[in-house]
């Protein structure tokens, strides 16, 4: 149940050309940011969009590409977005055995997948409802229950949790992630959301402009990110230069990083706002990487705040609510950013 897909599609100001490859049983995660590509993705390979080149080939079978194009019902898929779309007058059972019904499957087996998939994403209980007596999150876990009671080759979810509300979505994310490990076709997930992505996810995919910027394992793009945008994503502070002397990567803009490790040529260099320390003067016996900074926007979450900060190196701080209020930290700030080289990664670029 593979998926080997090359996706060139035209539109009036935009082209995208992306490849996208899974396994059996795989989950592969696309984001990037408005714009980038990601429905138009989705929508090619349900066939709501036709290829202006490439190929779409599922389970070993060509689905579009050297003159084929197999129209959306006659592809083995199953899609959800964000918004449920269930049909208003039918309960949640029936809404759910629609699939299998008109792929021509008796009623009363219909109904009884209908049920068992309900049953498995923990809402068994709830069949008879219809639904304008469902929750959000019950909603959602309807229609991808009603996804999967075909038993498609292709699942594609399209910010398939970004309309719930922050307590019932990691509810959803905990079922979702449950569900997809026993299912066998492809799984293709849409979203902005970085926990998404990374708890779901065998793979992930960052378009930018219709094109892959990185791809990988959570583990992989976590590690080494290789672009602004998956750095932004993944929580890390990242820069482009030229490793010169050893440990000192140079960046266009004028400041040095420099790292714990030797490494020569075009590199990245990555470090995590945790490791970033503030100042409100230039601290004694500096750390190599000491930058003046102004402070840009402080974000409170809990017991940690992230602090941006701007300056010739624009950096990300993590520090505690405590200093927030003892450094007195907020946008216009004058401050210095620190941090040891033993927490700078440079890698190739
Ligand atoms: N039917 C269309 N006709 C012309 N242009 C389109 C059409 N659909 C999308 N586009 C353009 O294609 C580009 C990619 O859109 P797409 O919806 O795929 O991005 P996205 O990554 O899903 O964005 P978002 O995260 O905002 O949903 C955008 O510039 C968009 O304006």
């Amino acid at each position: 149940m593979s998926l080997d897909t090359r996706l060139c599609v035209e539109r009036s100001t935009f082209t995208l050309d992306t490849s996208l490859a899974a396994a059996s049983g795989e989950v592969v995660a696309v984001l990037g940011p408005n714009g980038a590509g990601k429905t138009t993705a989705l929508h090619a390979l349900a066939g709501l969009a036709p290829l202006s080149g490439g190929h779409v080939r599922v389970a070993g079978r060509l689905w579009e590409g050297e003159g084929t194009h197999l129209p959306p019902q006659a592809r083995s898929t199953g899609l959800v977005a964000a918004e449920h779309l269930l049909f208003p007058h039918l309960s949640a059972r029936d809404n759910v055995a629609f699939g299998p019904r008109s792929r021509g499957t008796s009623r009363a087996a219909a109904r009884r997948r209908a049920d068992d998939e309900l049953d498995r994403l923990g809402i068994g209980d709830l069949a008879d409802r219809r639904p304008s007596a469902l929750s959000h999150g019950q909603a959602q876990r309807v229609a991808l229950a009603r996804a999967l009671a075909t038993d498609p080759e292709l699942l594609l979810l399209d910010e398939p949790l970004s309309a719930l509300d922050p307590v019932s979505r990691p509810a959803v994310r905990a079922t979702l992630a449950h569900r997809l490990r026993a299912f066998t076709g492809v799984t293709v997930l849409v979203t902005h959301d970085p926990l998404d992505a990374l708890t779901l996810a065998d793979r992930l995919v960052f378009v930018e402009g219709g094109r892959v910027v990185q791809e990988g394992t959570p583990q992989e793009v976590v590690a080494r990110p290789r672009d602004r945008y998956v750095a932004d994503v993944v929580g890390l502070n990242l820069y482009a230069g030229e490793a010169t002397d050893g440990e000192v990567v140079q960046t266009p803009a004028g400041p040095v990083v420099t790292a714990g490790h030797e490494h020569r040529g075009p590199s990245w260099a990555a470090f995590s706002p945790a490791a970033v320390a503030l100042y409100l003067s230039r601290p004694e016996g500096s750390p190599r990487n000491t930058w003046p900074v102004t402070v840009a926007a402080v974000e409170l979450a809990g017991q940690t705040a992230r602090v941006r900060c701007t300056g010739d190196l624009d950096v990300t701080a993590e520090v505690t609510a405590t200093s927030v209020a003892s450094l007195r930290l907020q946008p216009g700030l004058q401050a210095w950013a620190t941090v040891k080289a033993s927490e700078v990664r440079a890698y190739p670029a």
